[in-house]
C-alpha cells in the first residue's frame, strides 16, 4: 500500500525535467505517474525543485488549508511548477491536458512523523 508521502512524491515531484517542458509534458506525465487510470485527474501540479526544498515547506509559513484544516504551509520562495489542467473536450480514456509552466509559492499539507508533505493544496 502506497503511503501518503510516497503518493505526494508520485503525483507532484519532478525535480529533473525543468526547464525544457514541452506542450506534451502533461499528457505524458499524467499517464506516467498513474493519474489517468479509471478517470482523468482534472488538475495536477508538478514541482521542479529538489525534494528536500519541498519537504522544508512543512516548516515555513503556516496557512489554513482549503478544507479548513490548519496543517498547510506556504513556501517562502516561489518555485518552478507546471500546472496540468484537463482540456474541456477531453474524454476518458483519452486524457488531454494543457501544460502551463509557472513560478509560484506552493501550499502543501503536511502530516506524520517525519512531518512531510502529503497533499498539494494550491499555488499562489
Ligand atoms: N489538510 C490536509 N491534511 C492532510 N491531508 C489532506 C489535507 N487536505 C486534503 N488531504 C488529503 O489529500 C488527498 C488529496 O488527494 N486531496 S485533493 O484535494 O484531491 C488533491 C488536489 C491536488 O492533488 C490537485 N491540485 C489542486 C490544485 C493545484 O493547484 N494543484 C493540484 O495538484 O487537485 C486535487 C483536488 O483539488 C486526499 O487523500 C485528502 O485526504
Amino acid at each position: 500500500r502506497e503511503s501518503q508521502a510516497k503518493k505526494f512524491i508520485r503525483q507532484h515531484m519532478d525535480p529533473v525535467s525543468y526547464p525544457n517542458i514541452s506542450s506534451s509534458y502533461c499528457n505524458q506525465m499524467m499517464r506516467r505517474r498513474n493519474m489517468t487510470k479509471g478517470w482523468c485527474k482534472p488538475m495536477n501540479t508538478f514541482v521542479h525543485e529538489p525534494l528536500v526544498n519541498v519537504q522544508a515547506v512543512c516548516f515555513q509559513g503556516k496557512v489554513t488549508c482549503k478544507d479548513g484544516q490548519s496543517n498547510c504551509y506556504q513556501s517562502s520562495s516561489s518555485m518552478s511548477i507546471t500546472d496540468c489542467r484537463l482540456t474541456t473536450g477531453s474524454k476518458y480514456p483519452k486524457c488531454a491536458y494543457r501544460t502551463s509552466q509557472k513560478k509560484r509559492h506552493i501550499i502543501v499539507a503536511c502530516n506524520g512523523n517525519p512531518y512531510v508533505p502529503v497533499h498539494f493544496d494550491a499555488s499562489v
